[in-house]
Order: C-alpha cells, then structure tokens, then sequence
C-alpha cells in the first residue's frame, strides 16, 4: 500500500544534482546491519529510538526545558554553514583570509525562542536552536532521554564496534533552513523527531567534486560549493556529483555514515522541524587492508594539510609547494 506522503516536491528547493535514493528499511530487517556494517547510508523505520520525544512540541519543550541557555544561530538568510570559531584566531595571522561568520550565535532560554519563534517576520534573521542535551533540562526531558532505546542503538554501537557516544544534539529548525553540504568524524544516527528534512548525501571518494575549505580555513569540512548557484569555473568537477537523498520524517533515523557529505534542509512551508542527533567517535581502525577505503584517504588529505601548514606557517605556501610535488612527477 503506498505511504499516504505529507509533502510535496513544491517543498524541496530545486538543486541541478542528480539523485538517488537512500534505500528504507525497516529495524528488523538484517541488511541494515550489512548498511551499516559497509559504511552506506540507510533510513531505519520503527526503531521508537526517539519515540519518547514523540509529544516534544514547542508548548512541552517551553514547559520542560528548564531555564537552562540554549545556542541559537542566526542567519540573514536560510543557510546555516557551520564554522570554527577558533579556527578565525588561527587564521587571522593569514591576513589575505578574508572570513566573514555567515550566522552568529546567541544564548536564548526556550521561552524566548519560542516567542521570536512565533513573532518572526519575513526579513528577520532566521534562527536555528542547535544545543546539546545535558543536565540543565528539565526532569521531564530528562525522563524522556532516559527512555530513548539505548538498548538498541548501544546494540548497534557494539555490534559495529565504534566508538563513545560524544553527544546528542537536539535541533529545532525553522520551515526551509539549510545546513549546507559538509562532513563529520564521527558517525551519526540521525533521529527525526517532528516535521521533515530532506537529506542529500554524497560519498567520501566524491571529495573531488565538493571542493572542501582548506582544513585551517573556518569553514573546514564545509563545501565551498553554493548548491543554488554553483561556481562551475572555479569547481568544475562538481558536475560530476551525484548524491543520494532521503526524506526522513517522524520516527525515521538516518544513518549518516562518518566521512560522508551530507546537506540537510528543513522542507519549505513544512513548520518548524525537530531532530535529535547521536554522534559516535569512529571505532579502532583495526587490521590496515590496501587499498585503502576513500575515508581513509580523506584523514590522510587532513593530516598532510595540517603538517604543511604547520611546516610552512603561511598557508599560502601550501599550494604552490604541493602543486611543485605533484605536477610533472606524479601526474
Ligand atoms: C549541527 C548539526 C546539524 C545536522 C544537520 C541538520 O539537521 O540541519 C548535521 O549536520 C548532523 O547531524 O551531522
Ligand atoms: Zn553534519
């Protein structure tokens, strides 16, 4: 019987990518281990990992949220591109890095986010509330964490054998934010809680065509690439991209495999979403086996960078140097 769908394709914003789709299957189906066991996306249905969020709502979260501050970014616009602040100070020796934060952050209690919430006008900064869970919330939020299915998803962690838990985010997003493409270390069951996200993922061998920031740039792990208006001059491979999506909704978690690109939008005309996130360290790497898996490669990519800078001090020796390594030799 076909799901009865609650959005339409008039709330997807329009990308030129071609798409695939992230199979769905459901917990007790055994080739989500196999997903999950080869590093490959996958939506896993009926999981109640999060089913005791279920009532969260913005009336429950004002009431039990405690008076605890909440980080909320704002935006002049619907994209909230995740940057390091600590990365800036670094930077700022590098005077040509021309950085400018596309989102600040403020520390709001719920109460005053739901009201700017409910009073937003066109033309005012979008807000994303972006907090970890942690002992300032209030007794009921804490009974309803308890009552997340650790026992499957720590079956999972030790199944897989990653590693820690290092923390839950609880994101509550406006209809039709964006946080653009990126990737994480760490693994990441990502549990929709209210409304629907449109998830669009890329693999890590697709490095190529999402032009990273540099990784001592702010924006490291972020893609310098404008999925609205993508700068094919200056990123030519990025027609070569070729994602997977998956629109995830109540009850749906999304594994997002570590390394892998994701871009994540709240639907347009959707209301305001909430999602929790879980996020694990990676497990110990184990026996090496050559040839080497893409992400591995990408934290090898990562830790030349980080030695030429630190070698070179100004990262704009790093280009030149590699390009002087590379061209002619090894190509
Ligand atoms: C701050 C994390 C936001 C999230 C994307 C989204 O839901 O907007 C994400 O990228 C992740 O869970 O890894
Ligand atoms: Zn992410």
């Amino acid at each position: 019987m076909a799901e009865k769908r609650c959005w339409d394709q008039s709330q997807l914003r329009k990308y030129d990518i071609p798409l695939d789709e992230i199979p769905r299957l459901s917990v007790r189906d055994p080739r989500v281990d196999e997903f999950i066991a080869e590093n490959k996306p996958v939506v896993i249905t009926d999981t109640k990992l999060v089913a005791s969020a279920e009532r969260w709502d913005l009336d429950y979260l004002e009431q039990n949220m405690g008076n605890g501050d909440f980080s909320v970014f704002l935006s002049r616009n619907h994209k909230f591109k995740y940057f390091d602040d600590k990365k800036i100070a670094h930077a700022s020796g590098d005077s040509r890095l021309d950085f400018t934060p596309p989102t600040r952050r403020v520390d709001m209690k719920l109460p005053d986010f739901t009201r700017r919430l409910r009073q937003w006008r066109r033309g005012d900064e979008r807000m994303y509330l972006q907090q970890a869970l942690n002992n300032t919330v209030g007794p009921a939020i804490v009974q309803d964490f308890l009552n997340f299915r650790w026992d499957w998803i720590n079956s999972k962690q030790r199944t897989h054998s990653w590693g820690p838990l290092t923390s839950n985010l609880l994101l509550i997003a406006m209809e039709g934010n964006v946080t653009p493409c990126h990737y994480d270390e760490q693994q990441n069951f990502f549990a929709e809680v209210r409304g629907y996200k449109r998830c669009i993922l890329f693999p890590p061998e697709q490095f190529e065509c999402l032009y990273p920031h540099p990784v001592y740039h702010p924006h490291d792990r972020q893609s310098q690439v404008d999925f609205e208006r993508p700068d094919y001059a200056r990123f030519p491979k990025f027609r070569e991209a070729r994602g997977q999506e998956a629109i995830v909704g109540p009850g749906d978690v999304l594994y997002i495999p570590i390394y892998w690109w994701h871009h994540i939008e709240s639907l347009m005309r959707g209301g305001y979403t909430i999602s929790v996130n879980f996020w694990y360290k990676a497990g110990p790497t184990g026996q090496i086996v050559y040839p080497l898996k893409d992400h591995q490669k990408v934290a090898i990519m990562r830790n030349v960078e980080k030695m030429l800078v630190e070698a070179l001090q100004d990262p704009h020796e790093v280009g030149p140097l590699l390009r002087a390594l590379v061209l002619g030799r090894y190509t």
